[in-house]
């Protein structure tokens, strides 16, 4: 199957509290969004690339692109008020049969993991990258009161990329549109339709920007992969 990569960059940053759309911020030298491109550029198994931003931040998308030497990008377009609405606007745009859904806010991916993504939909019929909670977790009521505790082997954490057959995941976002459902992400969209999606674990480092505090930490965790990958050429 041919895979196509939607790379969601159309939200506000509105927890990071900057004075611009968090997927701009520099990290270690380039954009979060270039870091993000960086990673689906290199990874052999997409062949194309669709950015979604927010109307009028166009050009600095296009800056991203150059900055990451993305030949693979093919569109960049605008995105919608919420995340549901601009990964629909990025799989209209996308002409592969397989559709990576993918946060730009998630730079620290590895080409490893999007591969394992593409192969396990391939398998599956669709997959998300997730890693096991570590944390126990507790369900509250409205009181702010524990109302019960779920096993925890039973919990992950899901992340990005997601695969998907495209045309399966455009007729659930249609679904999905017309019964007023919204979801946080892509996988439980065709769960509410009663489709199976595949977990890949990944790891506990694909960490998404969101507060102030991930931005430090992915330059940490950024700097140590660049030494691990000096010391395994050395
Ligand atoms: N209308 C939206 C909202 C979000 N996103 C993208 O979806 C990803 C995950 O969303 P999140 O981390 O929540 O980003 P923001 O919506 O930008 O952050 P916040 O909720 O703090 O405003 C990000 O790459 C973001 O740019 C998007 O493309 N369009
Ligand atoms: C898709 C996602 O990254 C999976 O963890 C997450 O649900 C995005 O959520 P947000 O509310 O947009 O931060």
């Amino acid at each position: 199957m041919k895979w196509g990569a939607v790379v969601v960059a159309a939200g506000r940053g509105s927890r990071m509290g900057a004075a611009e759309n968090k997927v701009f911020l520099p990290l270690a030298g380039r954009s979060v969004l270039a870091r993000t491109l960086e990673a689906f550029e290199r990874c052999a198994a997409v062949t194309e690339i669709v950015v979604v931003v927010a109307p009028g931040e166009e050009a600095r998308a296009r800056e991203a692109v150059r900055e990451a030497n993305a030949g693979k990008v093919a569109a960049i377009v605008p995105g919608g008020a919420e995340r549901q609405d601009s990964v629909c606007a990025g799989l209209a745009a996308l002409a592969t049969d397989g559709a990576l859904v993918h946060d730009a806010a998630r730079p620290l991916v590895t080409p490893a993991q999007i591969e394992a993504c593409c192969r396990s939909a391939e398998r599956h019929g669709a997959s998300a990258l997730a890693v096991p909670v570590k944390d126990t977790i507790k369900i509250a009521d409205g009181d702010g009161m524990i109302a019960s505790t779920p096993e925890r082997r039973t919990l992950w954490a899901v992340q990005t990329p997601q695969a998907f057959a495209r045309a399966d995941l455009m007729e659930a976002h249609r679904r999905a549109k017309d019964e007023g459902a919204a979801a946080t992400d892509d996988a439980m969209l065709l769960e509410r339709l009663g489709r199976k999606v595949a977990i890949v674990e990944g790891d506990y480092l694909n960490i998404k920007i969101t507060t102030p505090e991930d931005l430090p930490i992915a330059e940490l965790l950024l700097s140590r992969r660049r030494q691990e990958e000096r010391s395994f050429i050395d």
